[in-house]
């Protein structure tokens, strides 16, 4: 069985709100041996305040997976140091294992059961294990209760495996991607709990491909490329210094001295234009399309974003970002 969850042991130490549930130091994983080794993880720094939700981002084979194997101790570290709630994830496993839940990016659950008796065999696993009902009402599975899990859709399995990750109110909570192929009112319904766990005191660290989620859900983003973390800090922080935007379409011939505006980019009929004075360059523009009588159609207007980091770091044009 692939996920790993198991409910808080009674007995089990709790941390300070200040202290750290993870800390990772100069944390190195490579596969395989002489030429053909491969060092996916290249010295990373990671620290997981307790009660808080950390999102690790990254593009694609950027070594988050990797680093959340060694958090899980599902993999040694190659060189670093790894703690988790205090104590080192392989030799005390077993102990985190109780404290722990766990989501693996690929999950595997017996076909033939149905949902509820998945939840109901895992729930046998923990030592105080949520109610089976609780868990199909939290994440809209009640309706699907009866079905075989081969019977489900991508996105239903995604939510049994979430169910169960979170059955045992863990104080720590290691999701891998918990919100891949899950519609968008089902992703709103797993970004609920993930919160209400965290405002219940848990620790939860996450990774996710979609920005909008990151920027929802998280208090500090962790951005990875190529093995490093590259960018630390709150959505704000990251997004801070980088150009805020404006887009439509059906303009072609704009004036070249709109106040604020340091680039225009146009792709496919739709005009981005960069700004660091978003109000007055929007200002500046709704008087030129309205003086022209010019419908901008599509418009919209955004601060800063983190896809704007976020594409910055996968080209390589990101001050620090290894390429
Ligand atoms: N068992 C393995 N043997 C060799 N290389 C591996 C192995 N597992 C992962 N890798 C490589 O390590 C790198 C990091 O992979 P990892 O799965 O950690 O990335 P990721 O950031 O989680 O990517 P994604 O967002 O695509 O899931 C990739 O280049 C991958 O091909």
């Amino acid at each position: 069985m692939a996920i790993i969850q198991a409910s808080r042991a009674p007995a089990a130490p709790t941390l300070s709100s200040s202290a750290s549930a993870i800390e990772v130091r100069g944390l190195r994983r490579t596969y395989g041996r002489g030429p053909s080794a491969y060092e996916a993880v290249r010295g990373v720094d990671l620290e997981v305040a307790a009660g808080s939700i950390t999102a690790l981002l990254g593009t694609n084979g950027a070594g988050k997976t990797s680093t959340l194997e060694v958090i899980e101790g599902l993999a040694p570290a190659t060189g670093g140091t790894v703690s988790v709630l205090g104590l080192d994830p392989v030799a005390d496993r077993g102990t985190l294992r109780r404290r722990t839940g766990v989501l693996l990016q690929r999950s595997g659950f017996s076909g033939d059961l149905t949902v509820r008796e998945t939840l109901r065999q895992w729930g046998g696993t923990l030592t105080a294990p949520r109610p089976v009902d609780e868990m199909l009402a939290l994440l809209s599975l009640h309706e699907r209760a009866d079905v075989r899990m081969l019977a489900l859709s991508g996105g239903e399995a995604r939510r049994v495996e979430v169910a169960c990750a979170l059955m045992g109110s863990p104080e720590l909570v290691i999701l891998d991607e918990p919100t891949t192929g899950l519609d968008p009112e089902s992703r709103r319904a797993v970004w609920r709990v993930v919160s209400d766990l965290r405002d219940g005191g848990a620790t939860v660290l996450l990774t996710t491909h979609y920005l909008e989620e990151a920027e929802a859900l998280a208090d500090r983003l962790e951005i990875m490329h190529a093995g490093r973390i590259v960018r630390s800090g709150t959505p704000d922080e990251i997004a801070e210094g980088h150009p805020s935007t404006i887009t439509f379409s059906g303009a072609e011939d704009l004036p070249r001295d709109l106040a604020g505006v340091t680039r225009i980019v146009r792709d496919h009929g739709r005009t981005t234009l960069e700004t660091d004075a978003l109000q007055r360059s929007l200002l500046d523009l709704l008087s030129w399309a309205q003086h022209h009588e010019i419908t901008l159609e599509h418009l919209d207007a955004r601060t800063a974003s983190l896809e704007a980091v976020f594409l910055s770091i996968a080209d390589g044009t990101e001050p620090g970002s290894p390429r």
